[in-house]
């Protein structure tokens, strides 16, 4: 049986090498099997092993987790990002070669990635190893769709590639990552923790407060570091599993680049697309949980009910709105918000739902949305302007687009908070708040505080 689909899948690769035509025409080559449940935290661990790059995407749902390890091919952009992405993508689809009967979501040649807050802000050394735009195809991929396994190779085929070898490399490749061995790693103790300038950060606020009280600027979101050592180095599975464990309702991703990993655990979306069909998210404005049912439900009510949170709030629907009505029919928000509850905070929350209509893709509505008033602030030249030359942070793909797509007009992209940057024994957590003329430095900070709290503690802190 198993030999019957290894000559079936070398000569697949034959017959797609014999059919390019020049000898430097290169081909993407997919082939999707169905394969038995797997230890996602032990793929990974292998992955890291091997020294393959991994991405992670789970939904917010936790009803479909997509694993990758390797990279067949990756498309990078600069400045003008999601135009450029949009354009790689396509071409590398155009003269793709994919055998996946299953037609799931998420399976066969699938694009993970993201995307730089703001290409115009110079970049500091924390995230020279990411490009203002990236999709990674991996050359393994295992996606899980509620309980079932899939697993996906991507080659990047070239005229002198011979079937048979590939074949036998990739299935070397699957037997190692789909081993049947339990990891138990130690976890990292924390050895320093150093918030970045956070007096400097709430004068700061202060600025954009008095800014906009004499000026058409409504609202600037300003976001805050902080450093972090450990004893040795991160895992980053063991971070995954414990964001997976303790972060319900929230996306989960982690995205590696030469050894560097963007990962975090956050609760907004900013696009889904699954055929015709859009989804986007409103959220801004926060409190904290309360220690009692009561309590929290107390702090619901005054957080439905705050003018400063429900300002913050309307001014992202407002702006989703018009955004997703100029790409889409049939859209459908609700006039007021819900506040929904997460582990550690509560948050204002506004669904978004709508018919994508057949000339756009996913790329339009992230270029149209991308920031929303949740990140960047409205209007967003004067917002985007403020955070560039007053932020001491470089965002790196902090607040920006997140996700995956696949080749069938499915795929998700989140807004990256919630979030850290690994780099072997440090790490940098980031957190913002939306601020308005009637902000306060001091509960902003503290916004900030909780916001930051379930990275932190994965993290040992
Ligand atoms: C910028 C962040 O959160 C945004 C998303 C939800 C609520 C927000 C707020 O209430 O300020 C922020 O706009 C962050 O977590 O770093
Ligand atoms: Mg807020």
């Amino acid at each position: 049986m198993i030999e019957i689909e290894e000559k079936r899948l070398a000569s697949l690769i034959d017959i797609t090498i014999s059919e390019m035509v020049s000898e430097d025409e290169a081909k993407l080559f997919s082939y999707t099997k169905k394969i038995n449940k797997l230890n996602i935290y032990t793929f990974l661990e292998l992955a890291g092993d091997r020294d393959l790059t991994r991405s992670f995407w789970s939904s917010n749902s936790n009803d479909l987790t997509i694993l990758g390890a390797g990279q067949a091919t990756t498309i990078q952009a600069k400045g003008e990002r999601f135009q450029s992405i949009e354009n790689q993508w396509n071409e590398l689809l155009r003269k793709a070669v994919i055998h996946n009967p299953f037609e799931k979501q998420g399976t066969g040649i699938v694009g993970l990635g993201g995307f730089a807050f703001d290409p115009k802000k110079e970049s500091t050394p924390l995230w020279s190893n990411f490009p203002d735009g990236q999709l990674t195809i991996p050359e393994i991929m295992v996606t899980r769709i509620e309980n079932q396994f899939y697993l996906t190779f991507n080659m990047y085929l070239r005229t002198d590639d011979h079937g048979f070898q590939l074949m036998e490399e990739y299935q070397e490749m699957e037997s190692y990552l789909l081993e049947e061995s339990s990891f138990f790693k130690k976890d990292v103790n924390m050895i320093e923790k150093k918030e970045v300038a956070p007096k400097q950060w709430m004068q700061t606020i202060q600025k954009a407060t008095e800014e906009m009280k004499t000026s058409s600027t409504n609202k600037i979101v300003l976001a805050r570091e902080v450093r972090l050592r450990f004893d040795e180095r991160a895992d980053i599975p063991s971070i995954i599993r414990k964001l997976i464990e303790t972060q319900s309702n929230s996306y989960i991703f982690a995205y590696e680049i030469d050894g560097d990993c963007f990962v975090g655990a956050t609760p907004e979306r900013l696009v889904k697309v699954e055929g015709n069909q859009l989804f986007s998210t409103c959220l801004a404005g926060t409190a904290p949980r309360g220690k009692t049912t009561k309590e929290d439900q107390k702090i619901a009510e005054e957080l439905y009910r705050d003018p400063k949170n429900r300002k913050e709030h309307d001014y992202v629907v407002q702006m989703i709105r018009k955004a997703v009505e100029r790409y889409c029919t049939d859209v459908d928000i609700p006039s007021e918000p819900q506040v929904y509850m997460y582990k550690t905070l509560q948050h204002l929350y506004t669904p978004v739902t709508a018919k994508l209509m057949n000339s756009h893709s996913i790329f339009s509505i992230i270029e149209e949305l991308h920031p929303t008033p949740a990140l960047g602030g409205t209007p967003r030249k004067e917002s985007m302007a403020f955070i560039r030359d007053n932020e001491l942070l470089d965002r790196g793909w902090y607040g920006a687009p997140i996700g995956w797509l696949d080749s069938n007009n499915n795929g998700e992209f989140a807004v990256a908070i919630r979030s850290a940057m690994i780099q072997g024994t440090e790490a940098s957590l980031f957190a913002g708040c939306g601020i308005v003329a009637d902000s306060d430095p001091v509960s902003e900070y503290e916004e900030t505080n909780i916001k930051l709290m379930p990275m932190l503690s994965v993290l040992g802190g």
